[in-house]
């Protein structure tokens, strides 16, 4: 429960003037108020019941006062909307943009943490919980100070009275004590449950034409409609145990009133109590059980935003709160400043070591161990071997998208102390083996952000073997690609993402199997014009391929078996 205070405490001083300013209405606008409409009303019967009645300025006054009242009310409550609701959407856009920044900012291939439904439903549902639960607090004070001050109020008139009226808050208490491990429960069943549709839905979109081809759709339909329904359920029991819960509360009300009116009955016979007290009674009644209510409301927020913050720290990790909280700009009511590409200097390659590196998958012992190679200036290495030898994991782990558990890189004989940021253009451009597409056109996915520059361009659609495609396409390179590429071939799209690589003129090239869907002559044709660059630039390059085009241009061959370097079947450059 420390993490939602901290969250909520963190809130408060986004915007400490509007909070205090909502509080201040709330209390004012409705206890204030509150309590002084209930005794205009209490005079006001107490005066017309009296064997003097009401002098007519007496009546016109209380009749005035009676409807200004109200009409103040709506005003405090027209400027409370207006305060609140603004806030509550930038408190979840705060929120969810320090989720974004999270995920974006972990290494690249680090697998998230949670599934891809739930950073969904996390996004869409837990990230509202606390703000939600923050705005009720300013509501449940005013009226319990209102219920405070109606306690003292009423006391004074008749003591028995007050305590049958304020009896039923006790049992809310204790109810709302013995329900409260249950919210999390039926709320965290709900959330895992929504959860895992959301992943199944995401799925079917991602890879639908995987299931199209295989004639998976009836089965995964099947299962889709089964997570929706098991999602369903959770849904209705927590839906059903919040309103059991509710009725609880309002029944303990109920039952409280007619309690209260029977004592009434009875007082007002004994003591003659007037007809103004009766109605400040009643006027009461509705106040303390609106409290009650709030007081369940709260206590349900409390729970189901601790069962939200757990969900989101298992995406954020350590210092999941500070993480989550953080507040900065969000350029709403003004233009974000024009981002400025960072690109970075120059940086010449004339020697990358590689010394000893390893990685091991979390919880497994798959990955890689102790390789130890060196890539000079202008070299042609080739990393082959099985299936699952570690060759992915090899290139991954010395770009920095895997943290490296083992070893040491150096660039000219310097330890890179970070590769995720040093191994980018300009040091280091990377195809992977399964590259990202976007929508937009040809131009776009291959510029991703860069200047354009036709020359630079041209280049890198000649170096990926595009030319003749795109001449094939009536708008060339501004051809409009569907969404994540689709309306490419799969040898298209490698080279797509071959030219984006070449257009960033790193110094060293790192490509991934990614000629694995190209026929024999794009492919012979493809290293032959990577070699002639290597050769009139200095490129480095560093490839994982399993056939033996790229193989004719190898200068050294680093053959991979278990994760390890198999020493017979590779061929080194110099001292190894
Ligand atoms: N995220 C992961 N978690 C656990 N194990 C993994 C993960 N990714 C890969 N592995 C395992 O690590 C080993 C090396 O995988 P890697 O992808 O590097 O092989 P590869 O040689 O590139 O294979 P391929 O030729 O099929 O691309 C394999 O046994 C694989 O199952």
């Amino acid at each position: 429960m420390r993490n939602v205070w901290t969250v909520l405490k963190n809130i408060f001083w986004y915007y400490p003037f509007h909070y205090s300013a909502v509080t201040v209405l709330r209390i004012v606008g409705f206890a204030g108020l509150g309590v002084l409409s209930g005794m205009l009303i209490k005079r006001f019967f107490d005066q017309a019941a009296s064997a003097s009645g009401l002098t007519e300025a007496q009546l016109y006054g209380i009749v005035a006062l009676l409807i200004v009242v109200p009409l103040v009310q709506a005003f405090a409550y027209s400027v409370d909307l207006a305060l609140s609701y603004g806030w509550t959407e930038i408190i979840r856009a705060v929120f969810r943009r320090n989720m974004y920044r999270h995920v974006l900012e972990q290494p690249g291939a680090a697998a998230l943490p949670v599934s891809h439904g739930t950073l969904m439903n996390m996004l869409r549902t837990d990230v509202a919980m606390p703000e939600s639960l923050m705005w009720q607090f300013p509501y449940l004070l005013g009226y319990s100070l209102f219920a405070l001050i109606g306690f003292v109020t009423l006391s004074l008139i008749d003591w028995t009275a007050t305590l049958a009226l304020f009896a039923p808050l006790l049992l809310a208490l204790l109810a709302v004590r013995l329900l409260k491990p249950r919210i999390a429960v039926y709320f965290e069943r709900q959330q895992s449950a929504t959860d895992l549709y959301l992943g199944q839905l995401t799925d079917i979109f991602r890879h639908h034409q995987a299931i199209r081809i295989n004639n998976a759709d009836g089965a995964l339909l099947d299962r889709l409609g089964k997570l929706g329904k098991e999602r369903a359920a959770a849904g209705k029991r927590n839906a059903v145990f919040t309103v059991v819960m509710e009725s609880v509360l309002d029944n303990i009300v109920n039952v409280g009133m007619a309690l209260f009116l029977l004592l009434i009955g009875y007082t007002m016979e004994q003591a003659g109590f007037t007809v103004g007290g009766f109605t400040l009674y009643v006027y009461f009644l509705g106040y303390v059980a609106q409290m009650i209510r709030l007081y369940g409301t709260v206590t349900s927020g409390l729970r189901t935003t601790e069962v939200s913050l757990g969900r989101i720290g298992r995406l954020l990790g350590d210092g999941s709160v500070q993480t989550l909280t953080r507040y900065d700009t969000l350029y709403l009511d003004r233009e974000p400043p024009v981002f400025q590409l960072q690109t970075l200097p120059p940086r010449r390659l004339d020697l990358v070591e590689v010394r000893r590196i390893g990685y091991s998958y979390p919880g497994t012992d798959q990955g890689i161990r102790d390789i130890t190679f060196r890539l000079p200036r202008g070299s042609f290495t080739v990393v082959t071997g099985p299936v699952g030898s570690g060759k992915t994991t090899l290139l991954r782990t010395m770009l920095g998208l895997l943290p490296k558990t083992a070893g040491e890189l150096s660039w000219n004989g310097e330890r890179i102390a970070d590769p995720a940021s040093f191994m980018v253009p300009s040091a280091a451009a990377y195809v992977p083996q399964m590259p990202a597409l976007f929508s937009g056109s040809v131009r776009d996915n291959i510029r991703l952000g860069y200047p354009d520059s036709d020359m630079r361009l041209d280049d890198a659609v000649r170096t990926a073997v595009l030319e003749d495609d795109l001449a094939r396409c009536p708008r060339g390179v501004d051809t409009l690609l569907g969404a994540s590429g689709l309306t490419l071939s799969g040898g298209q799209r490698q080279r797509v993402a071959i030219a984006r690589m070449a257009y960033r003129q790193a110094e060293l090239w790192v490509l991934d199997d990614s000629s694995s869907a190209l026929d024999a002559e794009t492919e012979n044709l493809l290293w032959e014009r990577i070699d002639a660059i290597r050769q009139a630039r200095g490129i480095t390059c560093l490839v994982v391929s399993a056939k033996p085009y790229a193989l004719r241009y190898a200068d050294q061959i680093i053959a991979l078996t278990g994760g390890r370097i198999d020493p017979a079947l590779s061929r080194f450059l110099g001292d190894a």
